[in-house]
């Protein structure tokens, strides 16, 4: 059966990928493209599945429209904080059989590099992260950093392992990044880059590092397209692809 698909952000750099994407599918119908100003309501019966490459301060607001309109949402936008997911939660938890996920990165090497890492987490003393794009975003951190940064606290605090050492006691500039669960995050913008992370696990003598490079958005049309056709066999909130992939 057919899915119809619309694409929220379809102007953008990621919306226009993703409608030349879901075009090229034999099994997607690109219903709809919408941009800044368009009525998410109208999808209401139009649209099965929408996906929503926005910004930041425009994505919870569409989840919501999407998630009373019926339609399954495929998140990539990034910037969501854990109040804005916990209201989606609620919200979805009042429209049982419509999903929602909200995914910080759809590239495979992304997703893998993030799994890799926190696999690594709890055997090495020291862990930061490093995350370099092109200076026309408009969030620091990633999402994907975020999500990288958290999935390495879990890890550790799984694992029983302590806080890592650090003993700076003066940083007015804030040099040493953006603490998340006590994870040290940098963000790089550079001209010419497109969206790369490393990571940097380090044990007295030995470095360790894990490293993703997108060069260009069609590597994250796959995870995408694969979030669009299973995303309504997963009612409720998921964050994370890997939440959909069996890795
Ligand atoms: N999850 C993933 O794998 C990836 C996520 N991203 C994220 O996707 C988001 C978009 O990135 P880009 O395409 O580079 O940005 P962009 O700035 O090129 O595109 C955003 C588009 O959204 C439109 N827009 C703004 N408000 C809107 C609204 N209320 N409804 C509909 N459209 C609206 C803008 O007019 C613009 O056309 C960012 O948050 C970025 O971090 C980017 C790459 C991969
Ligand atoms: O804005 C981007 O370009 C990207 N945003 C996502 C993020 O914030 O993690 C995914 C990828 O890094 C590209």
């Amino acid at each position: 059966m057919t899915i119809r698909v619309a694409v929220l952000g379809a102007a953008g750099r990621m919306g226009a990928t993703t409608c030349e994407a879901i075009e090229a599918a034999p099994d997607l119908d690109l219903v709809a493209r919408l941009d800044a100003g368009d009525d998410v309501a109208a999808l209401a019966g139009q649209a099965d599945v929408a996906v929503d490459f926005t910004l930041p301060d425009a994505t919870e607001a569409n989840v919501h429209a999407l998630l009373d309109a019926g339609v399954h949402a495929v998140v990539g936008t990034t910037g969501w904080d854990d109040h804005a997911i916990d209201r989606v939660r609620e919200h979805a938890a009042r429209t049982p059989g419509v999903g929602v996920l909200i995914a910080p990165n759809f590239a495979l090497s992304a997703v893998l590099a993030m799994r890799f890492a926190a696999v690594a987490a709890p055997l090495f003393a020291s862990v930061e992260v490093v995350e370099m794009h092109h200076p026309h975003k408009v969030d620091a951190p990633s999402g994907t950093a975020i999500h990288t940064a958290r999935g390495i606290a879990q890890a550790r605090a799984d694992a029983g392992v302590g806080a890592m050492k650090d003993a700076t006691q003066t940083d007015p500039r804030g040099a040493r990044g953006a603490d998340y669960d006590g994870v040290r995050v940098h963000a790089l913008r550079l001209e010419g880059l497109v969206a790369h992370e490393q990571i940097f696990l380090t044990n007295p003598g030995e470095l360790l590092t894990i490293r993703t490079d997108t060069f260009d958005r069609s590597s994250y049309m796959p995870g995408v397209l694969l979030a669009v056709r299973q995303v309504g066999s997963h009612p409720g909130v998921s964050v994370g692809l890997d939440s959909f992939v069996d890795l």
